[in-house]
């Protein structure tokens, strides 16, 4: 039997058992309820001070029970979806504990998303019975495939009972039919982008942008961009109510079902949003964390993400309104692989603590084996840079490594760590990271530490810019923000500004290359990469310690060598041997251990 779904939280084990015997309910085929059923959910609904759903197929047979706010609960896949033009064999039936029937305009839209037989609401009176009930249905189809539809009621209970209800979806099915032209209902969700514009951080248009971008790569088309200029959000709407009106008038109009802000909504702000605009209503952070769960390829990279969403829902749960629930699936309620998103909250937070005891293991082996990195003396090097930058495509071209590189927001969300040699012979290992961007949920910072653990460990950044955006320096402030955040701010940096092919104004990298220590490469095209390798030697070199050696006479090979290297200072021949000072990264400096003069090495600064 499927678990009741829903805000459970707070309800006693016999009340509980109660909403799961509701699975176990059949009622006569054909008919839209029982007065039975109607009451026993009628009674729950007074008990529980919360909405309850049951979801009925044409058998008659409960499909699935939820309680309170289950915006990301999903009907079971049985609930099926049948071809795009007819409907799908399910009917809502909900109550409102405050009494009216009143349908909201959530309630509409799920009835249009889900092609439900029918969605009604049981208004739920004082007395703990059903006062008044009101439903809709799906009509006809008026254009693009948008649902027209009817609405009835209020009615007495008695009145909905006695309704035929085959009869009723036995017409629609062959009205939808007759129409014969198959509906090509959108695949894709149309969404219209909302932002505020303030005094601090990127101009509105910009972000909304790249919140458009993030929004494609999530596989959203973007139908509409709305900005309001607001010094600080609206603690209820985020923006102000007239500005909900237009964006309500907007959606209607483009035929969006999908809003998108561009700032982080509190729990609150996105509930009552949902009900203003009846539709769904997502933030910046979750668009990231579900475009993060669509690409997570290794298993660490999965749990990170997963643990990530399960934080960012986990507040977001329990509330009125059966919001998202009825809309289905789509952006914001997808997991990585093929995880499915948990929706109760007992079970979220027991899935949050097994998932970060699984980091800390894989956290303490990623420990070991850094290690014995360490024991091998090779300097880690890290690639990092804002998201499309060309870090995986430089990679590729400092090393032979074919590393996914692709023209998309977050291709890389796994360390890549290969070796290169550099001029000279030192070797180091180079480290490929997930892309930063401006607005990078907390979450995600906080749920991927394991990971650019790499970034805070490495000798070396090379800090990626892709010098053909217009934005480039934004860019690089919101990288360094979010390096600030991993506390690996004042690490040694080149910084790399990639594209260079693309630039067709030869001033613009003269001007770039008087950053200090920058180089400029075309990661594509081979430019400036020997001198890119060159840099990183001078830097490495840079970390040099002095010693002072003293060389036997039968061992005069070893000072070809520190020749060779470029390591020798000054050399001394003595009656011992040679005495040789020398100045050599650490690592390197080791293999000559055993002619060190150990009472000579000048103390470090
Ligand atoms: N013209 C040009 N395009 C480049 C260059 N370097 C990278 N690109 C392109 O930029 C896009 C992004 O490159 P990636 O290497 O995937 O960027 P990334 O920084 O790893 O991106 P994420 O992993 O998504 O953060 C790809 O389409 C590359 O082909 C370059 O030097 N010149
Ligand atoms: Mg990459």
């Amino acid at each position: 039997m499927p678990d009741v779904q829903g805000n459970l939280s707070g309800i006693r084990k016999s009340t509980r058992e109660i909403l799961e015997s509701l699975y176990k309910v059949e009622i006569p085929a054909g008919e839209a309820i029982t007065a039975d059923l109607a009451a026993l959910m009628a009674r729950l609904t007074a008990q529980l001070g919360r909405e309850l759903a049951v979801y009925l197929n044409r058998r008659g047979q409960v499909v699935s029970v939820a309680v309170g706010d289950t915006r990301t609960v999903s009907l079971p896949e049985t609930a099926g979806r049948r071809a795009a033009h007819r409907l799908s064999g399910i009917r809502c039936i909900h109550t409102h504990p405050t009494g009216d029937s009143e349908l909201s305009a959530l309630d509409l839209t799920s009835l249009k998303e889900m092609r439900f037989d029918l969605m009604a609401a049981l208004g739920v009176d004082e007395r703990a019975s059903v006062g008044q009930v009101s439903f809709a249905y799906i009509s006809g189809w008026e254009g693009e495939g948008e649902a027209a539809i009817d609405t009835v009621g209020p009615l007495s209970l008695d009145d909905f009972v006695a309704m035929d209800l085959a009869y009723l979806t036995g017409q629609i099915d062959r009205r939808l039919e007759e129409r014969g032209k198959s509906i090509s209902l959108a695949e894709k969700e149309q969404a219209i982008l909302v932002g505020v514009e303030s005094q601090s951080g990127w101009d509105v248009a910009d972000s909304l942008e790249e919140l458009a971008q993030l929004a494609e790569t999530a596989g959203a088309t973007v139908v509409g961009k709305m900005w309001q200029k607001r010094d600080r959000p609206d603690a209820a709407l985020f923006v102000g109510r007239g500005k909900v009106l237009e964006i309500a008038a907007a959606r209607q109009e483009k035929g969006a079902n999908l809003v998108i802000f561009d700032d982080e909504l509190s729990p609150a702000q996105q509930r009552n949003l949902e009900q203003s605009l009846g539709t769904k209503v997502l933030d910046r952070t979750a668009l990231i964390l579900d475009i993060f769960a669509q690409r997570a390829r290794t298993h660490e990279g999965k749990l990170q993400v997963e643990l990530a969403q399960l934080k960012y829902n986990l507040p977001r749960l329990g509330g009125q309104g059966l919001v998202l629930s009825r809309l289905g699936g789509g952006i914001g309620t997808r997991g990585p692989g093929e995880t499915k998103l948990e929706v109760d909250r007992r079970r979220i937070r027991e899935r949050i603590a097994d998932i970060e005891r699984e980091i800390r293991l894989i956290r303490r082996h990623r420990e070991l084996h850094r290690q014995r990195r360490q024991d091998a003396r090779i300097p880690g090097v890290a690639l990092v840079g804002y998201t499309n930058a060309g870090k995986s495509t430089l990679l590729n071209a400092l090393t032979a490594a074919d590393v996914l590189a692709e023209d998309k927001l977050f291709a890389t969300l796994d360390p890549t760590t290969r070796k290169i040699t550099l001029p000279g012979g030192q070797e180091a290992l180079l480290t490929d990271t997930v892309g930063f961007i401006q607005k990078l949920p907390h979450q995600l910072v906080a749920a991927f530490r394991a990971t650019l653990e790499e970034v805070v460990q490495a000798e070396l950044l090379l800090h990626v810019i892709d010098a053909s955006h217009p934005l480039h320096q934004e860019q690089s402030d919101a990288v360094f923000r979010v390096l600030g955040e991993l506390g690996a701010a004042d690490k040694p940096v080149i910084p790399v500004f990639n594209k260079v092919d693309r630039l067709d104004n030869p001033h613009l990298k003269e001007r770039l290359l008087r950053t200090p220590d920058s180089v400029a490469v075309s990661a594509l095209g081979g430019e400036g990469i020997a001198a890119l390798l060159d840099r990183i030697r001078a830097f490495l070199r840079r970390r040099s310690v002095d010693a002072v050696l003293l060389i036997p006479y039968s061992d005069s090979g070893v000072l070809a060598r520190l020749y060779d290297l470029g390591a020798v200072n000054a050399a001394e021949y003595t009656d011992g041997g040679i005495r040789v000072s020398i100045a050599l990264p650490p690592e390197e400096a080791a293999v000559f251990q055993q002619y060190l003069v150990t009472d000579e090495v000048p103390t470090d600064e």
